[in-house]
């Protein structure tokens, strides 16, 4: 019977990866992507990028909008500091399950908390159900047409807070140009874009960083 394609990249890391050593997961799944078949992690550019906007802000608690295979968790979960907390929203059940087992063999299980469920469900539980008052550093990867509704979600929430560093992924491959006339016309934003490509491919892509000024 057919595997799927979370499946397949699971197995590789299974195959590839030293269990417990995040970079050697991250590797593992840049490799079969690059080599094997193609998949819509964040990937090893953008992943740099995102790796130092991580590193500067240094968050205590971060929310990531799409988990995916877990690629971009693992990438930011191993760079927080002890006692950060990293909450993924992931909207479809069968790649969570999947994301959960490639989160725990890279071994930063205690970092992330892993949530079903759609983002516009899940935003207004966040304060009750984590204990969050804000978020130091949010990384927007789902689906491109919630960018807006859920920013405007996060906001009305008072999950922002001054300082808080958003970046979002995609924002010319798929696609996010709402988002970005949102974000870039907005005073309540200070907005800065890194060009990169689309991950695996030479195609542009990029990511729009903008801090909430309160
Ligand atoms: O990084 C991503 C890439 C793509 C994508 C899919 C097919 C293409 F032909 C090009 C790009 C989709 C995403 C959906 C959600 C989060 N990230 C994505
Ligand atoms: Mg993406």
């Amino acid at each position: 019977t057919q595997t799927t394609r979370p499946q397949r990249i699971l197995k590789a890391v299974q195959k590839n990866a030293t269990k417990g050593d995040p970079d050697s997961v991250i590797s593992a799944i840049d490799h079969y992507c690059k080599h094997s078949e193609w998949a819509m992690n964040v990937g090893d550019e953008k992943g740099s990028i995102l790796d130092s906007v991580v590193s500067e802000v240094n968050p205590s608690t971060v929310l990531e909008l799409g988990t995916y295979c877990g690629y971009s968790a693992v990438r930011i979960a191993r760079l927080l500091s002890p006692g950060s907390k990293l909450i993924t929203v992931e909207f479809n059940p069968a790649i969570a399950a999947i994301a959960k087992q490639i989160i725990a063999y890279a071994g930063i299980q205690d970092k992330v908390t892993l949530v079903e469920g759609s983002s516009g469900d899940l935003i207004p539980k966040m304060k009750e159900c984590f204990g969050i008052t804000s978020f130091d550093f949010i990384f927007l990867d789902h689906w491109k047409d919630r960018y807006v509704p859920d920013t405007k979600l996060l906001e009305e929430c008072g999950l922002l807070r001054k300082g808080t560093v958003l970046l979002a992924d995609n924002v010319i491959c798929p696609g996010a140009p709402e988002y970005l006339k949102y974000i870039r016309n907005n005073r309540r934003y200070e907005s800065r874009y890194y060009p990169a490509h689309l991950e695996y491919t030479k195609v542009e892509d990029g990511l729009e960083k903008s801090i909430f000024l309160g």
